[in-house]
């Protein structure tokens, strides 16, 4: 299927993590010049095969690069050298240190007088190439940055060169915090280095960005790579059907029926309009989509509106309280040295309890529970939460929101990273939900799911611009609001 001699070719490898067999007899092998699309559901195993590919821990089984077999001797520092880059899911950079600091951080070549400014101009160059219009500075501290403007930072240091050159970037969920427009560059990126004879491993679970980047597909199930394919031989269906998730993709097009609620039922959530804007307004039982370029002010938003379920905040009133499930689950959503239950468990502990004590047993049951219904992937519940993968990670806040009593659910983008299959289950969840009278503020990238939503909010510079009614709802339409003045 590849070439004569791939680049690299992975055999028969195999993973473990104590109970879990996350990698069951693997073969890969990637060559210069294609780009690999690699899907699978949730803890399918795919971030663990790139793991061993960027010399992150060994496993049983061979490697081997342009033929050479390295597999006792496969370490990161080897694999950098060899110019096999990573971006993980999990963010990378040092938040403290400047976009040139981080960039420096990875080529032990910028040294000597003046690096800082070297440093600086690679990865300004690098940004300009893959993100044009980018508007991030070689000083600014990274952990100022919003999440998208980080994950840009982290995208583009994977490309730079300096003594070692870059022949195979892996890119794991790199999109998950990028809107539709800084995705389209990306994809058109990875293109021509593509072209230019580079290789990539793109992991995604939007299909739509595996179709359009990949050249061949590989389908991972359970530890194992189920199929394997030239992109051009898959249609969509083709692929959700070879990842084992047919019948419910199916279930996605069943159409909302709540519609807007404004008149008949009480409202939960209203804040007044920035200057020149339009008031969010949010009812019972309703589905609030919230849209528009990333970093326009949806997530402050949501926020604000968390904030002010708990205390005071001019201009804003919620009522019967909120839960917020994150969208930088890195760093506000995952308590990390916590286990699985105690971070499903967190915000309803009041009802938990027994006299003044935490009943574990209420908590376990609980934990339980969520870890059936929306099937996160453990052998225990109180394994750290970090053992699981990202998209159950993920999983897990939804739980702890969801499971919660308030009566609003603010949604920060939370789909980045979850499998298709659990993605319909997790709609209808809302959808029941909001057909109880729970309230979703739903703020998402994804062009998708705002079809889900009664109506939708369009944010640019900070405020909301259009309020798109589900029958006016068009990519188009969405678009014309986000770049311009509505009159
Ligand atoms: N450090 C670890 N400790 C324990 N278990 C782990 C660890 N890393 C991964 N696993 C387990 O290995 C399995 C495969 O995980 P992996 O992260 O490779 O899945 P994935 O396909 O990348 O999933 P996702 O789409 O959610 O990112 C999962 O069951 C996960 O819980």
């Amino acid at each position: 299927m590849t070439g004569p001699s791939p680049f690299i070719r992975l055999e028969d490898v195999r993973k473990s993590f104590g109970a879990v067999r996350a990698l069951q007899g693997v073969d890969l092998s990637c060559s210069a010049g294609e780009c690999i699309g690699l899907v699978g559901h949730n803890g399918a195993g795919k971030s663990t095969l790139m793991n061993l590919l960027a010399g992150v821990f060994g496993a049983e089984g061979r490697m081997t690069i342009d033929g050479e077999d390295v597999a006792d001797r496969h370490t990161v520092a080897s694999a950098q050298a060899q110019g096999i880059r990573c971006v993980f899911q999990e963010l990378s950079l040092c938040p403290n240190l400047t976009v040139a600091e981080n960039a420096r951080v990875m080529h032990r070549a910028l040294k000597g007088f003046g690096w800082r400014k070297r440093a600086g101009a690679l990865i300004v160059a690098k940004l300009d190439q893959v993100f044009p219009g980018h508007g991030i500075g070689a000083s600014d501290i990274v952990g100022d940055l919003p999440i998208a403007r980080r994950q840009m930072v982290e995208i583009a240091r994977a490309f730079t060169v300096t003594d070692a050159p870059a022949r195979l970037v892996i890119l794991d969920e790199p999109t998950s915090s990028l809107d539709a427009h800084q995705a389209g560059q990306l994809l058109a990126y990875v293109r021509r280095f593509v072209a230019e004879g580079g290789a990539v491993v793109l992991i995604s679970h939007l299909l739509g960005e595996i179709l359009e980047a990949a050249d061949r597909v590989v389908v991972m199930k359970d530890g194992r790579v189920v199929a394997e394919r030239l992109a051009s031989d898959f249609t969509r269906s083709s692929l959700v059907a070879a990842m084992g998730t047919v019948a419910r993709e199916e279930a996605e097009e069943r159409a909302v029926v709540s519609g807007r609620r404004g008149g008949e039922a009480p409202t939960r959530v209203r804040a007044r309009a920035a200057a020149g804007g339009v008031d969010l307004v949010a009812h019972r039982g309703e589905i609030v989509g919230l849209a528009g370029l990333g970093g326009q002010g949806q997530s402050e938003m949501l926020i604000r509106i968390f904030d002010a379920a708990r205390r005071s905040v001019s201009g804003i009133t919620v009522e019967g309280g909120s839960a917020l499930v994150a969208g930088d689950r890195q760093t506000d959503g995952v308590f990390p040295l916590w286990s699985i239950a105690e971070n499903i468990t967190i915000t309803s502990l009041n009802r938990l309890k027994r006299g003044i004590l935490i009943d574990s047993g209420k908590t376990d049951a609980m934990a339980e529970d969520w870890k059936a219904r929306i099937g996160i992937r453990t052998p225990d519940i109180h394994n750290p939460i970090l053992s699981l993968s990202g998209g159950n990670q993920q999983k897990a806040l939804f739980a702890r929101a969801l499971g919660s009593t308030a009566e609003t659910v603010l949604m920060d983008d939370p789909m980045r990273g979850v499998d298709i299959g659990t993605k319909q289950e997790v709609y209808g969840m809302i959808r029941a939900e909001a057909e109880r009278g729970r309230t979703f503020l739903w703020y998402t990238t994804e062009m998708d799911e705002l079809k889900h939503c009664d109506h939708v909010y369009v944010f640019r510079d900070q405020r909301i611009v259009a309020d798109l009614s589900r029958a006016e709802l068009t990519e188009e339409r969405v678009l014309h609001a986000s770049f311009e003045e509505v009159a």
